[in-house]
């Protein structure tokens, strides 16, 4: 069952009265108890559209277009006071830079009696045992529960705020790169935690993150981000073993694996396009080693490749016979 669709969404920021595209025509829909995983370079406009799904985009930014579609209703279009009910409960955001989102002044016992109180009607016992529950899983120490933020690593402030948005046992959960200050070790445990209690309440997933091998370890479809633009979507299997658009082809030729160890990896030559100033035609076609004329001048739409696989390239077909070598 379909939770949350979002269709041909753009927006774009204004910065020192220049507009930077960020969000072009972006599609896809999230169904009940699965992951879409969003992968992009740093600024390609991942986090931007986490933000609009929750009505916290910055008042520089103005939306050009799309639809977000949760329970019949059009994000986009609600009230500030309609959008706060669905905040949290219904979707949560677990946003970068966790430190930011602490308040200085309350500990971390208040912080999570707040979220816990404002969500259900547990007792004050009831409450505790629920977040050392959490804190047992997460491997996070009990003592922190009476640190203020400030005496706490990004990494510890990091798994607390995952442990706030599973407490909250929201039907959406939009995590953007929730385990990027963690070690391994914790970085494993919380996507395995964050996987069970998914399957466990049936919770939608998007997965924001630049990080190819958490893709591959927890999206079941996976969105491609270049510039703005999805440039390949689908099964993560189908994307990932029989990638259709160049980008993707380079950079899982550029991801290091046992079998390419110590081999000189792959790179892209050149930069993501800046969003004042995007190229014509396809967004790739500069960086492109298989652009044509057509690249140049003509805007190329995702087509399909296979059931729930699309890919946005002129020359999706032929690219699949030309030589490998190229790549
Ligand atoms: N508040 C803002 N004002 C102006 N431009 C912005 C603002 N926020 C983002 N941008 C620009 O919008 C584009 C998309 O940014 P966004 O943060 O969505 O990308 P991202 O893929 O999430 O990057 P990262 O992985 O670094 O978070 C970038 O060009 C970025 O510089």
């Amino acid at each position: 069952m379909c939770v949350l669709k979002v269709e041909k969404l753009s927006l774009n920021y204004n910065l020192n009265k220049k507009e930077i595209v960020a969000v072009r025509d972006v599609s896809f829909s999230l169904e009940k108890g699965r992951t879409v995983g969003i992968f992009g370079e740093t600024g390609s406009g991942k986090s931007s559209i986490g933000l609009a799904i929750m009505g916290l985009l910055p008042l520089n930014s103005s939306i050009i277009s799309g639809k977000i579609i949760y329970k019949g209703k059009n994000l986009l279009n609600l009230k500030e006071k309609e959008i706060n009910q669905i905040r949290g409960k219904g979707i949560f955001l677990i946003m970068q830079g966790g430190r930011e989102l602490f308040d200085p002044t309350l500990s971390i016992r208040q912080h999570l009696e707040e979220v816990l109180n404002a969500r259900s009607q547990m007792t004050g016992e009831e409450v505790a045992v629920k977040i050392l529950e959490f804190f047992e899983i997460l491997m996070i120490e009990k003592d922190v529960l009476n640190a203020m933020p400030s005496e706490l690593s990004e990494g510890t402030l990091q798994k607390i705020l995952i442990s706030m948005a599973l407490m909250n046992k929201p039907e959406i959960l939009i995590a953007d790169e929730p385990t990027s200050n963690l070690d391994m070790i914790n970085q494993y445990r919380v996507l395995k935690e964050i996987r069970r209690f998914q399957t466990r309440h049936d919770m939608g997933l998007i997965f924001i993150t630049h990080d190819l091998s958490i893709i591959a370890n927890i999206a079941d479809d996976v969105l491609v981000m270049y510039g703005g633009e999805i440039v390949e979507k689908g099964d993560i299997y189908k994307v990932f073993l029989n990638p259709g658009h160049p980008y993707t082809k380079r950079l899982l030729a550029a991801f290091p694996t046992l079998d390419n160890y110590k081999k000189d990896l792959e790179f892209i030559p050149g930069n993501l396009p800046a969003g004042d100033n995007l190229p014509t035609g396809c967004i790739f076609h500069p960086r492109c080693v298989y652009c044509q004329e057509k690249c140049r001048k003509e805007r190329p739409f995702l087509s399909k490749l296979a059931d729930n696989h699309y890919v946005m390239c002129h020359f999706v077909n032929e690219i699949q016979q030309w030589s490998d070598n190229v790549v």
